[in-house]
């Protein structure tokens, strides 16, 4: 039985007071560890403070991104070791808005992967596929293609670590979910080319989200389905309650 994970993507929002308030409302009514994985995903230069805050309670903090490198001279990167100094748990890795407006390619997914891992932070890694993919029937393709270059090289151990956030595109921000099914669907073949690669412990311990304008409305019909094991939220997760209701979701399902 694989525990649901709710991770919250703050993206660019958010002032750092906000931000504050908002980990200070909800840390003492976080749903039981045991139960749920309640992460936020918040802007880095916040990180620590909120990392701060939520110590001794059941929220996780991570990252949005980070580079693969451990130090050097990358002006305005930030990277794992960094990142694990200040005990920062997950990390968002090849988000579409990244890959889209930042150009960042399966190759340095790949890199991202393995250096989050090596630091022993969570990596959440994104794939999904356009809706021009989608209307022409390849996003079985797109998405196992991206997996595998997001997986290549590691060990079956390593595999089972990682939590996949199937994204599909056209579904972000945009108010239009994948139906249950399709999502489900989806997710399930994601399963089986992990399997294929890594075997049947890896598909089995997994955990694969789903993402793209999951609210408390449409979460439960979501986490209903056997493939899905969480959501990555955007929009609504950036207010309390509704946070909270989507990690309410998440603990009983
Ligand atoms: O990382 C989160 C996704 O991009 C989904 O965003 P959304 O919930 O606002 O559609």
């Amino acid at each position: 039985m694989r525990k649901p994970i709710i991770a919250a993507n703050w993206k660019m929002y958010k002032t750092f007071d906000e931000a504050v308030e908002f980990v200070e409302a909800i840390k003492d009514k976080i749903p039981p560890v045991e139960k749920v994985d309640a992460v936020v995903c918040a802007p880095a230069l916040y990180l620590p403070t909120l990392v701060d805050i939520a110590k001794e309670t059941d929220l996780a903090i991570g990252a949005q991104n980070m580079h693969y490198e451990e130090e050097g001279a990358f002006t305005g990167e930030i990277s794992p070791k960094q990142l694990e100094a200040i005990q920062v748990d997950y990390v968002i890795i090849g988000h579409s808005e990244r890959r889209e407006y930042f150009n960042e390619t399966d190759e340095a997914v790949n890199k991202k992967v393995k250096a989050a891992l090596s630091h022993g932070i969570v990596p959440i890694v994104c794939c999904g596929e356009t809706l021009e993919e989608r209307e022409a029937g390849q996003t079985e393709e797109k998405v196992a293609n991206q997996v595998k270059k997001a997986l290549a090289g590691l060990t079956e151990e390593e595999v089972q670590h990682i939590v996949i956030a199937y994204e599909p595109i056209w579904a972000i921000g945009t108010g239009k979910t994948a139906t249950s099914d399709d999502a489900n669907a989806v997710c399930g073949h994601i399963r089986k080319v992990v399997e294929e690669l890594y075997g049947k412990a890896a598909a089995e311990n997994i955990r694969i989200q789903y993402g793209g304008s999951v609210k408390p409305e449409n979460i439960e019909d979501l986490l209903s389905k056997e493939q899905i094991d969480g959501a990555l939220v955007g929009g609504a997760s950036l207010q309390v309650e509704s946070y909270l209701k989507l990690l309410e979701a998440g603990a009983n399902a």
